[in-house]
């Protein structure tokens, strides 16, 4: 029986007999992804239901230069209450929050202020995001400083050069320092996957992070050329199944980056249904890293409840 999805990712020892003879198939890949998404048409209250559920699963992020305390309570008071009341009573809801806040390690300290008593984790990212080229001990560092101020959750960027270089052990070493620094904190590992070349690379990254115990494997930084896609986020999901089946244990998983429109988040939770099931469309297994998502999400929920967007432009969802 898999563990509860609530127990954290013990790791196992490295193993590159897991992943060293696979070789992903990337034109199948996107047609899979493909037709995951095209097969299924949500409408009406079903939609408005995916769309919920995609706001309670939502890292609601602010990763900018000119971040601010101010910036970051206001991000907090959103994360509290995502939807207007009135299109929570249209919904018949109440008690709607975001997953988490994502936010730089020196902005912790004002989001756990902000999110006191809300019961909503307060993410940073950290390892000199987002590229993480600084010397280990930093990147150790940075990440204790987060836990210090308060982050529940870590997102960690995985060294590129070691995993286009094929240095696998290396980066499983690297990543089991990073979990070990992370001490209570859960481990998200960010495979920057628009920078890892290849489809295979992304299969072999996604193993290693989690055999080193990464509580959730993560696309993107938000900051790459190209950042989450649907047949990179498949063939992580393919990893997270194939380590699931070795150990039994339910690895969380965060497409991040670009993810602007209500129509994306419907399609990554389509895939989430599609591939793992729908038990895993929960915060503990799966996470929206999103910086613009939530207001057209707010949009397509108004227009559910109200029948007219907040604004004249229409987006079509279709
Ligand atoms: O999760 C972290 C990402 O930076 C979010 O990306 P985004 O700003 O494109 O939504």
């Amino acid at each position: 029986m898999p563990d509860p999805a609530h127990a954290r990712n013990a790791g196992v020892p490295f193993a590159p007999d897991w992943f060293a003879r696979i070789t992903v198939n990337t034109p199948a890949a996107e047609r899979r992804a493909d037709t995951l998404v095209a097969r299924r048409s949500l409408k009406g209250p079903w939609q408005a239901a995916w769309l919920v559920n995609a706001l309670r699963c939502m890292d609601l992020t602010t990763l900018a230069g000119d971040d601010t305390p101010d910036r970051v309570a206001r991000l907090c008071a959103k994360a509290r209450a995502p939807l207007a009341p009135h299109i929570l009573a249209g919904l018949g809801l109440t008690g709607v929050t975001t997953g988490a806040v994502c936010v730089y390690p020196t902005m912790v300290a004002p989001a756990v202020r902000a999110l006191d008593r809300s019961g909503i984790p307060v993410a940073s990212v950290a390892t000199g995001f987002p590229a993480g080229l600084m010397p280990l001990p930093l990147r150790l560092a940075e990440i204790r400083y987060a836990v210090d101020q308060g982050a529940a959750e870590i997102d960690i960027v995985i060294s590129r050069a070691l995993a286009l270089r094929g240095e696998w052990a290396g980066l499983y070493d690297e990543l089991c320092a990073m979990r070990e620094a992370c001490g209570p904190a859960h481990m998200k590992a960010i495979l920057a996957t628009g920078e890892l070349q290849t489809l295979t690379n992304v299969y072999r990254a996604s193993m290693v992070a989690m055999q080193a115990g990464a509580d959730f494997i993560k696309t993107s930084t938000g900051k790459e050329p190209v950042n989450a896609t649907l047949p990179v986020s498949l063939v992580m999901l393919r990893a997270l199944r194939d380590y699931g089946a070795r150990t039994g244990a339910r690895i969380g998983f965060k497409p991040a980056g670009g993810l602007r429109t209500a129509r994306d988040a419907l399609n990554w939770q389509v895939l989430m249904h599609e591939e793992m099931g729908p038990d895993w469309l929960r915060p503990d297994l799966f996470r929206i890293g999103a910086s613009s998502l939530l207001s057209d999400i707010e949009r397509q929920l108004e227009h559910h409840v109200t029948g007219r967007y907040a604004s004249a432009a229409r987006q079509a969802l279709a």
